[in-house]
């Protein structure tokens, strides 16, 4: 499978204000895969986040580069998409207006959007709410237009950072299953950050295991389970045993960070 982004020995220093600096990325490499789903997992603090809004082009690596496909990043890439934790949607636009943003940036008229958010709106199972206000809605539903703004803005890579972290567990698990619906039908290669390995075992294709202090790679697992990712998955005893590998590699950090 072709690679469309890359770190290539990134590295990432924050100055601390008082000289003590936090190495967030210590010559971190990675290769992610057109159309594939990717993990990083991680204990809280192992740069994820720092690692994603590099392919973001939001944070300037201090050693190292990344790229998408051959080109460097070097600015914000409008190529990839991000979604957040908290919905980060314009309060004083409607959902329509919210989700044909990216489209208006791109010069769209005004049918054009219209079609655009129908057909996005509709994806994530919002058809009937466009003229509504992101206020009128649930969080889940407001993280649902969150995505849809994201796929309207048609980006080669979707970058994702703990977007259902703030949802309820059920709400949580109706979003993972439509992203995962999404992602097969749209073949949008996704890059999604998580520190749940059960939100990394039902979705990944593959899951980077991240350590702190400094960040790096722990393991990079290929993720075999069978699709469709149901509820029954988490029964199969292949399921068991590689969350079991999955947490014995996170379990140390999580008891450092817990102390
Ligand atoms: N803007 C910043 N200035 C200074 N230090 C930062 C900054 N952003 C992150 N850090 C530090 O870099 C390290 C990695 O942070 P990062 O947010 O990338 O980790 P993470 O794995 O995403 O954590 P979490 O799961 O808690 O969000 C942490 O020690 C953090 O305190």
């Amino acid at each position: 499978m072709a690679v469309i982004l890359s770190a290539r020995a990134v590295s990432k220093r924050y100055d601390g204000r008082r000289g003590d600096g936090v190495l967030a990325l210590d010559t971190v490499s990675l290769e992610v895969r057109q159309g594939e789903f990717l993990c990083l997992l991680g204990a809280s603090g192992c740069g994820k986040s720092t690692l994603l809004n590099m392919f973001a082009g939001f944070v300037a690596p201090t050693g190292g580069e990344i790229r998408l496909r051959e080109e460097r990043i070097e600015a914000i890439e409008p190529r990839c998409g991000m979604v957040f934790q908290s919905y980060a949607l314009f309060p004083w636009k409607t959902v329509r207006e919210n989700v044909g943003f990216g489209p208006k940036m791109r010069g769209c008229g005004r049918a054009e959007r219209r079609d655009i958010a129908e057909r996005f709106l509709a994806m994530v199972g919002l058809s009937g709410f466009a003229e509504h206000y992101p206020a009128e809605l649930s969080g889940g539903m407001q993280q649902r237009v969150t995505l849809a703004r994201c796929l309207a803005a048609d980006p080669e890579v979707m970058l994702m950072d703990e977007p259902f972290a703030a949802l309820d567990a059920m709400t949580r698990e109706v979003l993972q299953g439509e992203l995962m619906r999404i992602q097969r039908q749209s073949g949008k290669t996704v890059v999604f950050v998580t520190h749940n390995i059960d939100e990394a075992l039902v979705m990944a294709d593959r899951i980077v295991v991240m350590s702190p202090r400094p960040g790096r790679i722990a393991a990079l697992i290929d993720n075999d389970l069978p699709r469709p990712r149901d509820i029954e998955v988490q029964l199969l005893p292949a399921y068991a045993g590689l969350k079991r590998r999955v947490w014995s590699l996170v379990a140390g950090d999580l008891a450092a960070h817990a102390a």
